[in-house]
């Protein structure tokens, strides 16, 4: 594998339009899936990120690694930190586009440790749209907006429709927020199991 850069995005692309129901600059993004391992307030053990739209093309998300994320003693399993770059760049997509999008592919750069106890934040920025094909990427920095790159990561995501879902989810999962359709933020489709 080459630390050499290959072209990104990797195919000719246009930069979409911000959705009109985008949320603007400065909003501060609640937690799209309460049992999300990435940004639910009722995962426990997962990474609790938070988001804060961005000007332009950009989402910023920041979390702080705990002893639960550890990999080696006292550092950040980097598997979790992708994690949180997949969390960060879905956000993006999902919010700067309203439309439901899965990961096809997340590619991470780890430049430097992260230990615990730090503040990751994360700039991500939507890159491009060829069809359904959505190209994101994101730098994240040691503790603070400027400080130095520890972790880049870019990604193809894919959108879909909602059905995709509705088909694929467990249906015990579908139920529960058939019941309280407050554990999502947004409430794009009725579930009727
Ligand atoms: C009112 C409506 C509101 C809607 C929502 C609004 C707001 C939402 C807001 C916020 C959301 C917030 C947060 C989201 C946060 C976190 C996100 C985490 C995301 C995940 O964690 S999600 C789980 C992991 N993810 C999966 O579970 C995907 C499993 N997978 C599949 O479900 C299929 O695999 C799929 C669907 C990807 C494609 O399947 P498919 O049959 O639909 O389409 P197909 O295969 O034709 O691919 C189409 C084109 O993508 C190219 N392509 C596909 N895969 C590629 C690869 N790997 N490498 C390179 N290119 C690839 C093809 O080559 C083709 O390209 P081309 O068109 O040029 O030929």
């Amino acid at each position: 594998m080459s630390r050499a850069p290959e072209p990104w995005p990797p195919v000719e692309t246009d930069l979409p339009q911000r959705h009109a129901d985008a949320p603007d600059p400065g909003t501060d993004l609640p937690p799209h899936y309460a049992h999300c391992f990435g940004c639910g307030d009722q995962a426990e053990d997962g990474l609790h990120l938070r988001a804060t739209v961005g000007e332009g093309h950009t989402i910023l998300s920041q979390f702080t690694v705990t002893e639960a994320h550890q990999g080696a003693p006292g550092l950040a399993h980097g598997g979790l930190l992708a994690c949180a770059f997949d969390e960060a760049l879905g956000t993006t997509v999902g919010n700067l586009l309203r439309s439901p999008a899965v990961t096809a592919k997340l590619e991470t750069s780890f430049l430097r440790p992260v230990p615990v106890g730090t503040t990751l934040f994360i700039d991500a920025h939507l890159d491009g749209i060829a069809g359904r094909k959505i190209y994101v990427s994101a730098d994240g920095r040691l503790d603070a907006p400027d400080g130095p790159i520890a972790v880049r990561a870019r990604a193809l995501f894919v959108l879909v429709d909602l059905s995709h879902f509705v088909t694929h989810g467990r249906k015990e999962d579908l139920v529960a927020v058939a019941k309280d359709p407050s554990l999502l933020s947004h409430r794009p489709f009725e579930i009727n199991p």
